[in-house]
């Protein structure tokens, strides 16, 4: 089975389960959404797809193989990982930031040619200009972006971007997301956490969404994000808006909480 692929996955800290019972499976060439409200456990899932965190029970592979007979270097090399908004506390140049995405091709007799990969990243993530400036005195967004590239830099087959657009403005937001859909496109694999839902809705093939310690619904947008999913995961009333065939999806407004009936509003009998 060709992907990267979950099973029967339970997951958590410190023995207590956040998440169970999850499958999931990222082909190549598709771009799913993993959604759910704060504490849902999106990044906790990201860190086991990315082999970062082993989960407490079910199991994972890529194409086929699980990740134990994976060497953690090849696993790297396959899937590029970019943790929700990661702070860059050293004198680093962005460009050196950027290269450290090249480290799992050390040595591989078939790397690309470093340079070429980390300015092609630098390029796709529009930060060639904040190359050669410090990493610490980059704005938080310009920040987001050299970690985008970083990523990038890998040209693993399989890319997992937490939350890649909180820090941005919105031009931004939806340049990165136009990055994200092409690099689906060209053949890669895309799991992308996001807050946002008209940009999960426009952008994604499929949405994975996390509420109440299971995925709740795994299906193209306009399943996974109907009235009742989102409504029973966050709580919300949304507004559908189409246009030019995309639709948007707005928050409107928290549900009312169910009303309890006093027995003064029971019918008389
Ligand atoms: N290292 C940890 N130790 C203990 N609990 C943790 C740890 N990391 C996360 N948690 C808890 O696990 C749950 C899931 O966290 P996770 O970061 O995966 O959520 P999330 O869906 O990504 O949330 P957000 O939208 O706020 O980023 C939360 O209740 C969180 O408090």
């Amino acid at each position: 089975m060709s992907g990267l692929e979950a099973r029967g996955l339970a997951l958590g800290h410190g023995g207590r389960t956040m998440l169970a019972g999850v499958d999931l499976r990222l082909a190549s060439g598709e771009m799913v959404g993993i959604l759910g409200p704060n504490g849902a456990g999106k990044t906790t899932l990201l860190r086991a797809l990315a082999g970062l965190a082993p989960p407490m029970a079910g199991s994972l592979a890529l194409d086929g193989t699980p990740f134990a007979r994976i060497a953690d270097r090849d696993r790297a090399r396959a899937i590029a990982y970019l943790a929700q908004g990661a702070e860059v506390n050293w004198e680093m140049t962005a460009r050196a930031v950027v290269a450290l995405g090249r480290l799992p091709h050390r040595g591989h007799p078939k790397s690309r040619d470093d340079e070429t990969a980390v300015a092609e990243a630098l390029r796709q993530a529009d930060v060639p200009h904040l190359a050669d400036r410090s990493c610490a005195t980059l704005s938080g967004g310009e920040r987001a972006r050299v970690l985008l590239a970083r990523a990038l830099a890998v040209r693993g087959r399989f890319l997992l971007a937490d939350e890649p657009v909180a820090a941005l403005d919105p031009l931004l937001q939806l340049r990165t997301m136009e990055l994200l859909g092409s690099i689906a496109r060209a053949g890669s694999g895309v799991a992308v956490v996001l807050h946002d839902l008209s940009l999960a809705a426009r952008f994604c093939d499929r949405i994975v969404l996390l509420a109440g310690g299971r995925a709740l619904a795994d299906a193209p947008p306009a399943v996974a994000l109907g009235d009742a999913p989102v409504a029973e995961a966050f709580g919300i009333d949304v507004i559908r808006h189409l246009h030019d065939g995309e639709t948007f999806v707005i928050p409107r407004r928290p549900r009312a909480p169910p009303i309890a009936r006093s027995s003064d509003d029971r019918p008389s009998p």
